[in-house]
């Protein structure tokens, strides 16, 4: 898996980052949203110059050139709740991509230290042969994003996959590059290094899905 590894090099995408993991500027959820969903947009632009491009003829009002355009062959599934704005963030620039959606939560039987992913939503168009990007902000242990691929292969084959993600742990990060092919590319605004007993991502920025969207009961 080819991982990409944006905060490597310092940009704005940074100013980003450290608002979403900042406790006090966090508690403000419109601008956490936007704030993902800023840094899908910036994902979605580096992802782009990995794309298949064609060349095509506009005309403008004056006359016309060649321009190298990509393929409209895009799929974007991201994993309900968290992925919503990140994967509003990636449609603002694809926009003329298929959507999935896939809802995939941990479910604590008696340990709270253990869970299982629990899939239970799902609508997907027919992958084969399409680019197929999957877009979830974090990536803990890695096994959502597992969850999830298991899950669309009877949609079909797609002919490339990127992952998205906004910060991931290395224990995680190694795990999907175990399942995902070696042609797969793994797109990530930034990369810790540890993780809890309970899979959170440590420094991370807490729970994606309750920041975004508020705390939800556990059932
Ligand atoms: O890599 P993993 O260990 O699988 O963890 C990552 C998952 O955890 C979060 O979702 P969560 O289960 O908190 O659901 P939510 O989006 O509804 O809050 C996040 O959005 C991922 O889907
Ligand atoms: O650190 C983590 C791990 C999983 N899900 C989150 O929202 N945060
Ligand atoms: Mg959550």
């Amino acid at each position: 898996m080819h991982i990409h590894h944006l905060s490597e090099r310092p940009s704005i995408l940074n100013t980003f980052i450290s608002e979403i993991r900042d406790k006090t500027i966090q508690k403000d959820s419109m601008r956490f949203r936007r704030n993902i969903e800023r840094i899908g947009e910036i994902l979605g632009y580096e992802l782009s110059k990995s794309l298949q491009y064609n060349s095509k003829t506009v005309t403008t009002p004056l006359g016309s050139l060649q321009m190298q355009l990509h393929n409209k062959d895009i799929v974007l599934c991201s994993i309900l709740r968290a992925g919503v704005p990140l994967h509003n963030g990636l449609l603002n620039y694809f926009d003329t991509a298929e959507n999935a959606f896939i809802s995939a939560y941990r479910h604590h039987k008696d340990n709270p230290e253990s869970f299982e992913i629990v899939v239970e939503y799902l609508a997907c168009p027919n992958l084969e042969n399409k680019t197929l990007i999957l877009a979830d902000p974090m990536l803990a242990t890695g096994q959502s994003m597992v969850a999830t691929f298991e899950a669309l292969k009877p949609f079909g084959t797609p002919k490339e996959i990127h992952l998205v993600s906004v910060i991931g742990a290395q224990k995680g990060i190694d795990f999907v590059a175990k399942t995902f092919d070696i042609n797969s590319h793994l797109w990530i605004a930034a990369i810790d290094d540890e993780l809890s007993d309970k899979g959170y991502i440590i420094p991370g920025l807490g729970d994606a899905g309750d920041l975004a969207f508020g705390k939800k009961l556990q059932h």
